[in-house]
């Protein structure tokens, strides 16, 4: 009679509860269908899938082992966080992974109680897990606190922040280091060769030096400590002595893919664990999925794909995407100016420096994930006579925000900041939305702020910016693809302030910045159709203001809308300051601006966010029916 087929592991599993009763064997099993469900899941949505095959078997042992949710995983980034969410309570809803009202593509504290802390910026989990840690100390909430960070994000300098603060406290925390040689693209520093060695067991001598240059990658506070671990590597066995001069009980490296190893450590470090400890583990990024483990990025983020094959599904593209205008704007401007250099913080591939590497690697460099860093080591070129083009997402320059004020703004250094994924970037979600960079940068003195409209116009702000020596210049410009307009061989440098009309009209002027232009456009020829024809002005730029285009347009209409694909308190603020001011307002012009609304959007299709967001074409429409309504019902 032939064996009674076997209910698949994870079919038992809805919790990490029914964990408890598995055998080493069953967990084992369990791992090789988990890893084959993400997989599957992944290839009809989309999304981050290297990092989460490559912990697979560690969300196994961490949830086999620990009693989450009392005891907490806090995963850095988030991005690996797939099998996690199927393990807990989520596997009927993870094929809505990233879709409008489905699960978000990281954790998420409002999501589930099994996500402890939310992430999508990476650096972070060694700071929560110590907050959660002393919590515990201080009769706050129980259970134990485990972060888990790749060697990726272990090059922020947050992580050293918090090693260094969990080392001085000395309290039972754990974290586990993801080493899998891999950030989205291969890392950089010397922390990842210094990592590297610790498991290769190369020569002391070797090592040594990595240490050295590990010791430069550390802040300055951390140097002096590093330093005596440098002088611990003499005689002692290879280990991670870098971590234990931080004051961390060091395990490892050991295979993050060996159950067999996995269990049993996790089980006696549980038992008996005191104070700070890492544990180092080594795994492969994309394990188990061969499209993904022979991929240059090990598939870090794919389209919807065919699981048989790894083919992605990709929608035709008819445009080139703004990162890659930038990108080669940024090359043509180079190839006549030996004085552009352009800075990355692990981000080549997403801002389109690889191609720029390519052309220039030795004026390119990627700092791994460290915006501070980034800001400053830009300032430092630019105060040296480069012209440093720093390129970060709209959403990670907050991370060097002082550094921008403190080190670029306040000593006017030329330092370009090229800013890309301004405004909504669709399934990533609100931790990855660029809202906020026209309201923190407009508010800096002396800064200049651009935001392309199309990406013709990015290229003459690539110009523009290249030219531009005075001081420190910003411009934005969204994720995805352009409009399709026809782009010039060169960009050309625009004046400093000034704006341009797009479209003659009456009564109502609309004034964009950014690209919300073409749905401006798209909405004054469906209210030419009501008899309503408005004037289109095209910004460019945020600060300085055009004044005069701005009381121009007050002055000819009954009514002046902004709108900007920003946070409240940009562009519309400082054009309502100036109407205020110039009492345009007193002389009974309506001004309208039409801004991000003030709550944080959750993830959805771009489409779907634009609409959320009321900053499409209807919403533009509706914008003008209302304020102009407004004037005809006065008029009769
Ligand atoms: C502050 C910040 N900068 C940049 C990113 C973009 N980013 C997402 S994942 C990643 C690489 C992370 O590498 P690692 O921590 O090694 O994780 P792995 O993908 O290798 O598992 C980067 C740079 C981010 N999420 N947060
Ligand atoms: C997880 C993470 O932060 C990055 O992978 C980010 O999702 C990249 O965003 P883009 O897809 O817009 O490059
Ligand atoms: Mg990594």
């Amino acid at each position: 009679m032939s064996a009674r087929p076997q209910t698949p592991t994870l079919d038992r599993v809805n919790l990490p509860t029914d964990m408890k009763t598995l055998s080493d064997r069953e967990l084992a099993q369990l791992a090789h269908e988990l890893r084959e469900e993400t997989i599957s899941a992944v290839s009809e949505t989309g999304g981050h899938l290297g990092a989460g095959l490559g912990v697979v078997e560690l969300t196994v042992a961490l949830h086999a082992v620990f009693d989450t949710p009392r005891d907490k995983i806090i995963w850095d980034v988030g991005h690996q966080c797939y099998p996690h969410k199927i393990l807990t309570g989520r596997r009927d809803r993870i094929r809505t992974l990233r879709m409008e009202g489905g699960l978000s593509g990281f954790t998420k504290r409002t999501e589930s109680s099994y996500d402890p802390f939310g992430a999508g910026h990476s650096s972070t989990s060694i700071s929560a897990a110590v907050g959660f840690s002393m919590a515990r100390e201080l009769g706050g909430d129980p259970g134990d606190a485990i972060a888990v960070i790749g060697d990726g994000a272990m090059t922020g300098g947050m992580a050293f922040e918090a090693l260094n603060h969990a080392g001085h406290l000395g309290k039972r925390v754990f974290v586990v280091l993801n080493d899998n040689e891999m950030s989205i693209s291969p890392p950089v520093g010397a922390l990842s060769s210094y990592l590297t060695r610790l498991y290769t067991g190369a020569p002391f001598q070797d090592l040594r030096a990595a240490a050295k240059g590990a010791v430069g990658l550390l802040p300055e506070p951390f140097q002096e400590g590093a330093r005596r671990a440098k002088e611990m590597l003499k005689g002692m066995a290879v280990g991670g002595t870098l971590f234990e001069e931080l004051g961390f009980n060091y395990v490892g490296p050991v295979d993050g893919h060996d159950m067999e190893q996995l269990l049993p450590l996790f089980r006696m470090l549980k038992s008996r664990a005191t104070g700070p400890t890492l544990i180092h583990v080594v795994t492969k990024k994309g394990k188990g999925f061969a499209p993904a483990e022979g991929a240059a990025d090990r598939r870090h983020a794919t389209a919807r794909f065919d699981p048989a094959t790894g083919q992605q599904i990709k929608a035709p593209s008819n445009a080139p995407s703004y990162t890659k205008v930038f990108a080669t704007s940024l090359i043509d401007e180079a190839e006549r100016d030996d004085k552009i250099v352009a800075v990355t913080a692990a981000m080549p591939e997403g801002t389109g420096l690889d191609l720029f590497a390519k052309r220039f690697p030795r004026r390119t460099f990627d700092v791994g994930i460290a915006e501070q860093h980034a800001v400053t080591f830009s300032a430092g070129m630019a105060a040296g006579g480069m012209k440093p083009f720093c390129a970060i997402y709209s959403t990670f320059l907050q991370r060097g925000y002082d550094q921008i004020v403190h080190d670029v703004a306040i000593q006017k250094l030329p330092v370009r900041f090229a800013i890309d994924r301004a405004g909504l970037v669709g399934q990533d979600g609100a931790t990855h939305a660029g809202s906020f960079d026209i309201g923190f940068l407009t508010n800096l003195p002396g800064m200049v702020m651009m935001a392309a409209a199309d990406e013709a116009e990015l290229r003459h702000m690539v110009a523009t910016a290249t030219a531009y020596d005075e001081g420190p210049i910003a411009f934005r410009y969204p994720r995805g693809e352009g409009t399709g307009v026809e782009l010039p061989e060169h960009g050309e440098i625009l004046e400093i302030g000034k704006g341009r009309i797009v479209a003659e009209g009456t009564r109502v002027a609309i004034l964009s910045f950014g690209t919300r232009l073409s749905h401006v456009m798209e909405a004054r020829e469906s209210l030419m159709a009501r008899g309503i024809t408005p004037t289109v002005a095209d910004a460019r730029f945020a600060k300085p203001l055009d004044r005069d285009l701005i009381l121009r347009l007050a002055r000819e209409h009954e009514a002046l809308i902004t709108i900007e694909e920003g946070a409240v308190g940009g562009f519309g603020s400082h054009v309502a300051h100036l109407l205020f001011e110039e009492g345009a307002l007193d002389r009974g012009l309506r001004y309208r601006s039409m801004v991000l609304p003030d709550i944080f959007i959750n993830h959805a299709s771009p489409s779907a966010m634009y609409a959320h967001a009321q900053l499409n074409a209807a919403a533009i429409e509706e914008k003008v029916l209302g304020v102009l309504d407004v004037a005809m019902a006065k008029r009769a």
